[in-house]
């Protein structure tokens, strides 16, 4: 089995790695490299690029002062004059080589600062770019590929600081060699580069050859890496032993690992094979070149001096164009990444939220009228024409078999979702024209997997938004929803961090867990109750207290409640059947239990269990 994503815009992306991209993309990624650095760090960046500028002076100054060494070394004269003639360059050599060492050390001190900022800086970005995308959003494929591919850009961020500065420093080297080599002469100029082009040619296509390998690994990285949680985490740890699952987790790793380390090494072959003809036909104009400078000096064309200082150009100028072309290359290829960080700050994968600027209150009624929902990349509805009213005061039940469309019914109430036909109306107000945040203000919602956050109990409970009632109301609802002796046996109480893996965290059991979530639920001052499931962990006597309480609760509230607890849902005012997504039932648990040959009372039997004399009874019969 083979873990494949789609990935057709950015494989025509890699695709476009040539020489003339390159040339096109390297300014602007430098821009980019520096904006972010800018963002983060606006003193470093200026030191950065000062040190730049200072280098590339102190480089050309370095190639003059050879210069005039080697023609005060090589005129006539005694020895005694032509050393006194050579110091000043020679002053002058040792000062830039000293000032360029020293220069280089805080370019790589400045960097190393720089660089880990800048991926932070980009990974907090697209943290707060998810926060801000329908949930809708992670039901498509296609977006959670892009996350995916983003959170690698938003990874290598930092990198392109490194090779931003490798360019900037091989530019300005390559620069400062020129003018010494034109200086001399300027045919050897054009002749260099034409002697470099094949090994630039050669760096750049084994880069688009990586991306693409990449590329095609896409989804089995993305497997790996859901593999490694699973295996790595406390999360599965214990059903991997029960189940015996070691070995096959491991066997699937294995495979996946091999499929990408047999891309990888493609790859790699044909970047050396792509290298080592760029490196033979270099050698070949390499040659070209001194040939050239041999030729100039035999003609009388150049001074001994002139030659010698071209020699030493030619290395600079040599060194660098090699070095502007393998940084950029890599730098083209960081920035491929970070175009996918980029395009999924910008679209969000076509997912940001936008819906209207009205905020609602506390509702008194929420209106679902003919409501149909069905999920991305599905061929059939989760819910077909629904139609109900939830109104403050009441508790709303809604039964039904597993897959029935009650947990998507919930989302859509809350505003989680919008709905892809009909409406849900807050006090007539569709949930498409609130402000999300607004809306979600008013949303108590304990969902069948409710986060067990690592943090303390008290942050646990308020979800980090605290009321000016302080610790008292924490501790109100935690008693509401019998969470109170679950804080009461932790050592530090409400400062207990809920989280094994740290130094004085505490584990909670399932039913424990539970507590937490309900108390979360009932701190929160929202016009809107819903629970979903929220009684699946806990014993008999927190689950009698809690449907009893939600009368209570129910009072200046609407609360909806999703359960497969048949027998206790009598304290619903109204309850809901829902079958294959539509409603087949409506009325209160009297109405519906005496319904003949109804869904609920179906479901009812399954819950009620007979006597054991009723069942002798019933086989006999
Ligand atoms: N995120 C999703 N993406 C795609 N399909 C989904 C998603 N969530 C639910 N579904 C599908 O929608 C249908 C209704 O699911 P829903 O979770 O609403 O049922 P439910 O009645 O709450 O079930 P249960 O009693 O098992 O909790 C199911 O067929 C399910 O496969």
């Amino acid at each position: 089995m083979r873990y494949v994503d789609l990935t057709g815009s950015r494989e025509a992306a890699g695709r476009s790695i040539r020489m003339r991209d390159m040339a096109r993309r390297l300014p602007q990624l430098v821009r980019r490299s520096l904006a972010l650095a800018w963002r983060v760090d606006r003193r470093a960046t200026t030191g950065l690029l000062l040190c730049q500028t200072v280098a590339g002076v102190m480089q050309a100054l370095g190639l003059i002062a050879i210069s005039g060494t080697l023609t005060a070394l090589l005129t006539s004269g005694d020895v005694y004059h032509r050393l006194l003639q050579a110091w000043p360059s020679v002053a002058l050599l040792a000062t830039a080589t000293g000032v360029r060492a020293l220069l280089g050390i805080t370019v790589s001190w400045l960097s190393s600062r720089l660089s880990p900022l800048m991926s932070r800086e980009a990974e907090q970005m697209l943290l707060t770019g998810c926060a801000e995308v329908e949930l809708s959003a992670y039901d498509d494929p296609d977006f959670n590929r892009d996350r995916e591919a983003a959170d690698r850009g938003a990874q290598v961020t930092g990198d392109l600081i490194d090779e931003g500065q490798d360019l900037i420093a091989s530019a300005a080297s390559f620069l400062a060699g020129a003018i010494v080599l034109a200086g001399v002469s300027w045919v050897l100029l054009p002749l260099l580069v034409a002697a470099s082009l094949p090994q630039a040619l050669a760096q750049v296509s084994a880069a688009r050859v990586r991306y693409l390998a990449n590329l095609r690994s896409n989804g089995d990285n993305r497997m790996l890496s859901v593999l490694r949680w699973h295996i790595f985490t406390r999360e599965a740890a214990d059903q991997i032993r029960a189940g015996t699952m070691a070995g096959f987790l491991s066997g699937r790793y294995r495979q996946t690992v091999s499929r990408i380390n047999r891309e990888d090494r493609t790859a790699a072959d044909k970047g050396a094979r792509m290298s080592l003809v760029g490196a033979l036909c270099g050698g070949l104009g390499s040659a070209v070149v001194w040939a050239a400078v041999v030729w100039l000096l035999a003609t009388g064309r150049i001074s001994v001096g002139h030659a010698g200082t071209a020699v030493f150009a030619l290395q600079t100028v040599g060194q660098s164009v090699r070095g502007l072309v393998a940084v950029g290359a890599r730098a083209v290829r960081t920035g491929l990444y970070m175009d996918d960080w980029t395009r999924f700050l910008d679209l969000a994968g076509g997912y940001t939220m936008r819906r209207g600027e009205h905020r609602p209150t506390p509702p008194d009624e929420i209106k679902i009228k003919s409501v149909s929902h069905r999920y991305a990349g599905k061929d059939q509805d989760a819910l077909s024409d629904v139609s109900l009213t939830l109104r403050r005061g009441e508790v709303t039940a809604l039964v039904g078999f597993n897959g029935s469309g009650k947990s998507t019914l919930s989302k859509l109430v809350s505003g989680l979702y919008l709905p892809t036909g009909g409406q849900v109306l807050w006090d007539g107000v569709p949930t498409d024209d609130a402000d999300p945040q607004a809306l979600w203000q008013q949303v108590a919602l304990v969902p069948q997997d409710y986060a067990h956050w690592p943090l303390t109990v008290r942050e646990n409970v308020t979800q980090g938004q605290p009321t000016a009632c302080g610790d008292a109301a924490v501790r109100e609802a935690c008693e509401a929803a019998d969470a109170d002796e679950v804080v009461d046996k932790l050592g530090a109480g409400l400062d207990t961090l809920l989280a094994r893996e740290w130094l004085n965290g505490e584990e909670l059991s399932g039913g424990q867990w539970q507590r937490i979530a309900l108390a979360r639920a009932f701190f929160r001052e929202a016009g809107l109750l819903v629970l979903d499931e929220p009684t699946a962990n806990l014993d008999p006597r927190a689950e009698y207290r809690i449907f009893q309480r939600l009368r209570d609760l129910a009072q200046d509230r609407v609360v909806l409640l999703v359960t497969h607890r048949i027998t206790n849902v009598a304290v619903a005012d109204r309850i809901v059947v829902l079958d294959e997504g539509q409603v087949v039932q409506e009325g209160t648990y009297k109405d519906l239990a005496e319904q003949e040959g109804g869904l609920f009372q179906q479901l009812l039997s399954y819950q009620v269990t007979p006597e054991p004399d009723d069942e002798r009874q019933g086989t006999r019969a």
